[in-house]
C-alpha cells in the first residue's frame, strides 16, 4: 500500500496542505516547533485512526476552526482507494472512497492493507518508564496486526470502567454482572498480546545481536500478566484464570473500587542475558532494545502483510549515538519500505536518502518542495 497524495485541512497548525510523497522516503525539514511532527501525526492519525500524541480528540483541531480534515489516496493491490478522517466537535468520522464508516465490518474494510509504525524520542524511554508506555506499544503493535484488536480493546476498557464503577457504588449482584463481560474482553486481548510477543521475540532476539554484536548479552521479550494470570492457554482457560484472579481479589478490589488484575495492569518484560534491562540494562543498551523491537514490529508486518508498513520516524536521529543512527538508516536504506522522516539537520538522514527522496520544508504550518 502506498500512499501516492496526502491531503491536510487544519489539523494542528497546518491549515492546507497538498503533499506528493515519494514512493520510498520523504523528508520533513524545519526548525523546532514549525509543524513537522504535526505531518507526521497527521499521517498516523489517518492509517490508525488513533492520536499520536493528543490526549483529546479537539487538541486536532487547528485553533480557530471548526474541524479538521485528513485525506490520503492509497495504491494498493485492488487499485487506488481514498481514505479519510474528519474530527469535529461532535468526535471523528471515517470514510472509505467517500462513504462514511459506521459498522466494525466497514473499519476493517478502512484498515485493510493499511499499517504504519512510528518512532520518536518519546519511545526511547520505553524500557526505563513505566508499564503504561509499554502496553500501549503492545496495544498498537497488535492493532497493527489484527485490526479488530481497536474495536477489542476498547470493548476490554468500556467493561473495566463498568466494573470499576459496580466495585464502588454497585451491589455484589451489579459487580459479578460486569465481570463476565470483562472477562472475555480481557482475556481476548491476553490472547493477542501473548501471540504477538511470542511473534516479536526472536525478532528481537535477532535485531538487537545484529545493532550490539556477537558479544552483547541475549536480548529477550516476556508477557507478565498481574495478579499471576498464566497466559500459556487456550482464550478459554485464560479467560477462566481471569476470573479466577479476579474472585481471589474481589474484596481487595471493592476497598480499593478498582479492579487490580487484567491486561490494563500487566507488563511486558524486556530482558538482557536473562535480566530485567529496566534495571539492569545501561542506557545505551536499552535505547538499543527499543530500537530492536521497533524493527522487530517491521519485520514482524512485513512478514505479514508481505510488504513493510509505512515508517514515520520523528527526529530519531539526533536521540541515537552515530552507531545506532548509521545503523537505522542503513537499516531503512534497504527496506522497500515507504517512510516520512522529520528533521532539523538535514546531515543527520542524508545517509538514507536515495535519488527518489523527497525533501519538503515545514515553516509555520506551511509545506513546500524543496529543490535538492
Ligand atoms: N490545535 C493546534 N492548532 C494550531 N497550532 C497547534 C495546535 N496544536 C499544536 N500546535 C502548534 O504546532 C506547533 C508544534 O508543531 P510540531 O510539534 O509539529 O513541531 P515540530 O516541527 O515537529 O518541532 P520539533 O522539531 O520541535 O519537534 C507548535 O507551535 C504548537 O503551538
Amino acid at each position: 500500500m502506498k500512499l501516492l497524495s496526502l491531503h491536510v485541512q487544519d489539523f494542528r497548525n497546518l491549515a492546507a496542505v497538498e503533499l506528493a510523497p515519494s514512493p520510498r522516503a520523504t523528508v520533513l525539514l524545519g526548525e523546532n516547533g514549525q509543524g513537522k511532527t504535526n505531518l507526521l501525526e497527521a499521517i498516523y492519525f489517518l492509517t490508525t485512526l488513533k492520536p499520536l500524541r493528543a490526549v483529546r480528540l479537539a487538541e486536532l483541531v487547528r485553533f480557530g476552526a471548526a474541524d479538521a480534515a485528513v485525506a490520503g489516496d492509497f495504491e494498493g493491490p485492488g487499485g487506488v482507494r481514498r481514505v479519510a478522517v474528519q474530527v469535529a466537535a461532535g468526535g471523528r468520522t471515517a470514510s472509505l472512497d467517500g462513504k462514511a464508516l459506521g459498522s466494525g465490518a466497514r473499519l476493517d474494510d478502512y484498515f485493510e492493507g493499511l499499517a504504519s509504525v512510528c518512532f520518536s524520542p518519546d519511545d526511547l524511554l520505553l524500557v526505563k518508564a513505566g508499564p503504561d508506555g509499554r502496553r500501549r506499544f503492545l496495544d498498537r503493535a497488535a492493532f497493527n496486526r489484527w485490526p479488530a484488536v481497536l474495536g477489542e480493546a476498547r470493548e476490554y476498557v468500556r467493561a473495566l470502567r463498568a466494573r470499576n464503577a459496580a466495585l464502588r457504588s454497585g451491589t455484589a449482584e451489579v459487580e459479578a454482572s460486569f465481570r463476565e463481560p470483562l472477562v472475555r474482553a480481557g482475556a481476548r486481548l491476553l490472547v493477542r498480546r501473548r501471540d504477538l510477543v511470542a511473534e516479536l521475540a526472536p525478532r528481537l532476539r535477532a535485531a538487537f545481536a545484529e545493532i550490539s554484536g556477537p558479544a552483547a548479552p541475549e536480548a529477550d521479550l516476556a508477557y507478565r500478566a498481574a495478579g499471576g494470570v498464566e497466559v500459556g492457554h487456550p482464550e478459554a482457560e485464560v479467560a477462566a484464570r481471569l476470573a479466577r484472579a479476579l474472585e481471589t481479589r474481589l474484596e481487595r478490589d471493592r476497598e480499593k473500587g478498582f479492579t487490580s488484575a487484567g491486561p490494563h495492569m500487566d507488563d511486558l518484560v524486556l530482558a538482557l542475558g536473562g535480566k530485567g534491562a529496566r534495571l539492569y540494562g545501561s542506557q545505551g543498551q536499552q535505547r538499543a532494545l527499543v530500537l530492536a523491537l521497533k524493527i522487530a514490529e517491521i519485520e514482524n508486518l512485513r512478514a505479514a502483510l508481505g510488504r513493510p508498513p509505512l515508517l514515520l520516524l520523528d527526529d530519531v536521529s539526533s536521540e541515537l549515538d552515530p552507531a545506532k543512527n548509521r545503523f537505522l538508516l542503513g537499516y531503512l536504506a534497504a527496506l522497500p519500505a515507504q517512510a516520512f522522516l522529520t528533521t532539523t539537520d538535514r546531515r543527520l538522514i542524508e545517509p538514507a536518502a536515495g535519488p527518489d527522496t523527497a525533501f519538503y520544508e515545514v515553516r509555520s504550518g506551511v509545506v513546500s518542495p524543496l529543490v535538492s
